[in-house]
């Protein structure tokens, strides 16, 4: 492997990477590669491969052949799960999985500890470093209000942005968000693009989405996978404008 400009510059590089479940090809030497700081979303029609490129990245599936680099020096396809995600890699997945039972406070202070057993964390004394996190990061994703709400009553959206914020706890370089929109109200949907937008100030984000709409409003490379692989990639009106992605996906 050549370690060129690309590989050294890039927080994530993908090259060549392909997966086979029982000869089908869910990904089809895939290449992809995301700066530091850059927020890309991902689109493409079912079945492209869009999650599967995201278990490869966290380490939940194997390729059979390919490159997947973090940082240009930690090889993804030879790391399990846990140790990804110490390097910094969250992914948030469609449906919220937050503590309905716990305060919203409470479950960013359970995200903030690395001993997760609830009782041990929710009863031992807060320091004073973890309260200026935990109103921080209550801030960034705008649940100040709801602090001492229990989770369960919050709306879908506001679930999202906890779970989004529970994921910021740990700090994460890159952080692989999977339709954050489905299900969300507009004003909840423009209001994730901002966060999004946010978070992209410090770390890398990577968007599955197939709401254009909140896709516009990212206002971001856009990347389009088909049968695998890279379909088209660039600006939103240019990808849209791609006669190939309008016949597999927007033209649908
Ligand atoms: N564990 C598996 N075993 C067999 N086939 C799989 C497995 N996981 C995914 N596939 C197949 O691989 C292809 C790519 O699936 P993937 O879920 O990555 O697509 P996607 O772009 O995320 O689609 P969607 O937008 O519907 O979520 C699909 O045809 C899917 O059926």
């Amino acid at each position: 492997m050549t370690i060129g400009g690309e590989v050294t510059s890039a927080l994530l590089y993908l090259d060549d990477v392909s997966v086979t479940f029982d000869g089908f090809r869910a990904l089809n030497r895939l290449s992809l590669s995301i700066g530091a700081n850059e927020m890309r979303a991902i689109i493409g029609p079912n079945g492209a491969g869009k999650t599967t490129m995201m278990d490869v990245i966290t380490g939940k599936t194997r390729p059979n052949t390919g490159t997947a680099l973090f940082q240009a020096r930690h090889d993804l396809t030879r790391l399990d799960e846990a140790s990804i995600s110490q390097l910094g890699i969250g992914r948030k997945f469609q449906t919220p999985t937050v503590f309905d039972m716990h305060t919203v406070e409470d479950n960013i202070l359970l995200a903030l500890k690395t001993d997760r057993r609830p009782f041990p964390v929710l009863f031992s004394k807060r320091t004073r470093e973890e309260k200026e996190r935990i109103d921080a990061l209550l801030e960034r994703v705008r649940l100040t209000a709801s602090r001492h709400r229990s989770a369960g009553e919050l709306s879908h959206g506001q679930k999202q942005w906890l779970e989004i914020g529970m994921l910021l706890a740990q700090e994460p370089k890159l952080l692989l968000v999977d339709e954050p929109a489905a299900g969300m109200t507009d004003q909840e949907t423009a209001d994730t693009a901002d966060l999004l937008r946010e978070i992209a100030k410090t770390a890398s984000v990577v968007v599955v989405e197939h709401d254009m709409v909140f896709v516009r409003d990212l206002g971001v490379k856009v990347t389009c996978l088909h049968e695998g692989s890279v379909l088209a990639e660039g600006s939103l009106d240019a990808v849209s404008a791609n006669e190939r992605v309008i016949e597999v996906y927007l033209g649908r």
